[in-house]
């Protein structure tokens, strides 16, 4: 059966942990993630693709910062906004070199956020490179960057990360799904905007977590399937111990008493499963797979599957 689905693309998809950000590097990434994803679009389905930025705007916004003596230092919506920009074209690429018949069109999407969300208050959202416990202390006290540790792979600048209340652009996504167009769109959540005291948007120093962003998407584009792909087969209980258990397909209610007994860490697979059970609560399925299986893992036969 036909499906719409909204496919979140793991900030690994696109520049593992230790590589250079070089274009190079993530071009042959980007090439490697479209092989799968060209299979589910050959295979009939609709599909949008939403896409990580944290390493891509955190290098923008370092570029500013060291080329501030000659051109101004740009905010960090604009970051984002070119982020979009650039993922969006190597995908484009990527793809249509491998579907010449196929349409294929990213929009650069802003996703609006609540001003009074209390995560203003308090950074959490790691971008850019990893540096060492020792380099981090340094950068706080010489650059006034906020900083944390990532998941045990090192420590790295953090922003703050607002809940997504709605993508703005969804009307035009809709008439492209529609329309048979493969879109590529509120990539690194979104451009974060938020209303001002006049009622106009505009942008706000943030970066939005895109699998929380998918979600949102998934709601408003009334998909069948949220799909997050990411480096691992499967969820797992007990993960990296000696009694690690692969998870296949859960009901929401092991899902969240997985999740409460605290199986999931909170700055890697914690808030995919939380988009998961979230989007299965609506009655449909939400799956965490790899990148290579994602076919696969949208005909249930293979990743973790959270059922409503
Ligand atoms: N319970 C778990 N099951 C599977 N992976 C886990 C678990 N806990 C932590 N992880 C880690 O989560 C990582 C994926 O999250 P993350 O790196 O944030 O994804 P991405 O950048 O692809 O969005 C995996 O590489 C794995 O090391
Ligand atoms: N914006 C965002 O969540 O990016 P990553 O997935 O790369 O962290």
């Amino acid at each position: 059966m036909k499906k719409r689905v909204v496919l979140a693309l793991g900030g690994n998809a696109i520049l593992q942990p230790g590589q250079v950000g070089s274009y190079e590097n993530q071009k042959a990434n980007i090439e490697a993630s479209a092989d799968s994803i060209t299979e589910i679009i050959k295979r009939g389905h609709e599909l949008v693709i939403v896409h990580g930025n944290g390493p891509q705007v955190g290098q923008i916004l370092r570029q500013n910062e060291l080329a501030k003596e000659e051109i101004p230092v740009q905010p960090l919506p604009i970051c984002s906004s070119e982020s979009q920009g650039f993922i969006g074209y190597m995908l484009q690429e990527s793809l249509k070199n491998r579907l010449p018949e196929k349409n294929v069109a990213t929009v650069l999407t802003m996703t609006e956020v609540d001003l009074k969300d209390e995560a203003f208050k308090q950074p959490t959202k790691p971008i850019g490179s990893f540096y060492t416990e020792e380099e981090s202390k340094q950068l706080e006290v010489e650059k006034g960057w906020v900083m944390g540790e990532d998941a045990g792979r090192g420590y790295r600048r953090l922003v703050p990360s607002p809940k997504p209340k709605t993508i703005v652009e969804v009307d035009v996504i809709r008439t492209m799904l529609e329309n048979k167009i493969i879109v590529v769109s509120t990539g690194g959540g979104g451009i974060p905007v938020a209303k001002n005291e006049s009622g106009q948007l505009e942008g706000v120093a943030a970066v939005i977590d895109k699998d929380s962003s998918a979600l949102k998407l998934s709601e408003e584009v009334d998909s069948d399937v949220l799909m997050i792909l990411t480096d691992v087969p499967n969820v797992y209980i007990n993960y990296g111990k000696p009694n690690q258990e692969k998870l296949e397909t859960i009901s929401i209610e092991k899902a969240e008493e997985y999740y409460n007994e605290g199986h999931f860490s909170d700055g890697s697979v914690g808030p995919k499963m939380a988009a998961c059970i979230d989007f299965a609560k609506q009655g449909k399925t939400a799956i965490i797979c790899s990148l290579d299986e994602a076919a696969d893992a949208l005909e249930g036969k293979a990743g973790t599957r959270v059922v409503g």
